[in-house]
């Protein structure tokens, strides 16, 4: 069951099924759900999965949590990993020093890792409304890489429409292109004058709104989001942290039982969660390592226990999907270690005065499980550099890692590092960066260039993008975003 990060209003069940907190992601006085209990991973199970598929441990995960969701549908949503570059191997694990990993997340559909998680969480959740027989709206706020794996997960899929909100000019163009290129239906897509922070809000305003919902609901339709404000998106979050430790398993970097680090560019920290609970949950991890870039409002926090957002701006960076300084999982880890009444307070605090301080006694107890480190672009590049004359190519979300492994993997264990995106997205950074220079590159010079460079193959999904006709140009004030809703969905068929 799942229960309140800001408790219960009164008006709400105080314990929901999975299958109606991913219906209904908005919880009592704005907070998330949670799971009520988390089950245990022991050594006996870790021993066992190394000897299975990412599609078996998925699944025993899935039935560990005992969610409310048949079988059959568990086995048909997972079945879509079938579908990423390897069959058998979703989520690869490459080594790239001694002592470090990198676990690669992007193989889906649209490179990033968000489809790790979005392609079975889709499923499930048109599954429930078609059984339900109701019409669903999806939100979703995107940096970059949530918008194109939500808008690919629901294309075409029976009783959801879905509206993705993008800050115009805040991700990259390959991104941009991934969602405004989109031709079902049943998506619309809209960029916003303003950054990722005024979207996810807007998000969460409607997600809150009585009035919206009514509107909604006068024409049969429900709400509900993609973000990882949904628990449907963490649960498959936390699966692929346990399958990077049964990885280092199989490939024999790891002797059962002992520990490792992880490392995870964290934006709306919904990775950094799933990395949490899989610790909770008995997995070996000796430390989370949070990267971030120059928005790093989650260092700050992590190492001073102070989230101030006053003196702060959000800044534009080469690693445009963890522009974010409204970090949404933070509070489920709040809850998880203070509770529902310390969690609702600082919520409030942080609405209403944009700050909280944790106590040196929270703040020990968060850094019990964490620790945190930023770096600028210039770092950034350097590593894509170094490690691409090494014959490895990385994207500049994950090189931002290299700065906590070389400053926070203070003991001889090995490190995973997260990878959550293909350099095809970010190609002209990716060029700067192996060049040496500050060309203003079109994207799609890039990636020849980098291709050419790098002697590696530019997917196809991501070349066709350039040969597409854009179907959603709309960019629109925050304040018309609602007004944009309902003339897509009066015009669009029920
Ligand atoms: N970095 C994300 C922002 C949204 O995060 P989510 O995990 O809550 O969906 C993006 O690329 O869109």
């Amino acid at each position: 069951m799942f229960i309140e990060t800001r408790g219960n209003d009164g008006k709400k069940s105080q314990k929901v099924p999975f299958s109606y907190a991913i219906l209904n992601p908005s919880a009592s006085f704005g907070g998330l759900y949670v799971p009520e209990n988390l089950p245990n991973i022991d050594t006996d199970f870790l021993e066992k999965a190394s000897k299975k598929s990412y599609k078996e441990i998925t699944l025993d995960i899935l039935r560990l949590f005992n969610i409310d969701i048949e079988e059959e549908v568990m086995q048909k949503a997972v079945a879509l990993y079938d579908a990423f570059d390897d069959a058998t191997e979703p989520t690869p694990l490459v080594q790239i020093e001694d002592d470090l990993f990198v676990n690669e997340l992007y193989h889906g559909p649209t490179r990033a890792f968000k489809d790790m998680a979005l392609q079975p969480f889709g499923y499930i959740l048109s599954h429930l409304a078609q059984k339900l027989g109701e019409q669903y709206l999806i939100l979703a706020a995107t940096s970059g890489d949530t918008g194109p794996a939500t808008l690919d997960t629901f294309a075409n899929k029976p009783n959801i429409k879905v509206v993705c909100l993008y800050p115009d000019g805040g991700t990259s163009d390959v991104q941009r292109l991934q969602m405004t290129t989109q031709k079902s239906p049943n998506l619309k897509i809209i960029g916003i004058h303003g950054n990722f922070d005024d979207a996810q809000n807007a998000l969460k305003n409607l997600l809150a709104s009585p009035s919206f919902k009514e509107a909604l609901s006068a024409k049969d339709i429900k709400l509900s989001a993609a973000n990882s404000v949904n628990f449907g998106r963490i649960i498959f979050q936390i699966i692929y942290h346990i399958y990077a430790y049964v990885a280092l398993l199989k490939q024999g970097k790891v002797a059962l039982g002992k520990p490792f680090y992880t490392i995870i560019p964290s934006g709306n920290f919904g990775n950094a969660l799933g990395a949490y609970y899989a610790k909770k949950m008995g997995l070996p991890i000796q430390k989370i390592l949070i990267a971030s870039n120059i928005n790093n409002i989650l260092t700050d926090l992590i190492s001073t226990g102070v989230y101030d957002l006053r003196s702060r701006t959000l800044l534009q960076t080469t690693s445009p999907a963890m522009d974010i300084l409204i970090s949404s999982n933070v509070e489920r880890v709040l809850f998880d270690k203070f509770g529902a009444e310390r969690t609702k307070e600082l919520m409030e605090a942080l609405k209403e005065d944009k700050l909280y301080t944790l106590t040196q006694k929270e703040l020990a107890c968060i850094q019990d499980d964490f620790e945190a480190v930023y770096c600028d672009d210039t770092f950034g590049k350097e590593q894509i550099k170094h490690y691409a004359n090494k014959g490895y190519i990385m994207d500049p979300h994950t090189a931002t890692c290299l700065k906590a492994y070389k400053e926070l993997k203070i003991k001889p264990l090995p490190c995973v590092l997260c990878s959550t995106a293909e350099w095809t997205k970010f190609a002209p950074t990716m060029l700067n960066a192996i060049k040496e220079d500050s060309v203003t590159y079109s994207d799609k010079e890039a990636l020849e260039g980098i291709s050419n460079a790098l002697h590696v193959k530019i997917p196809e999904c991501i070349r066709a993008l350039f040969n597409e006709a854009i179907i959603h140009d709309s960019v629109v004030k925050k304040e018309k975003i609602e007004a944009e809703i309902f003339d897509f969905l009066n015009k669009v068929k029920p």
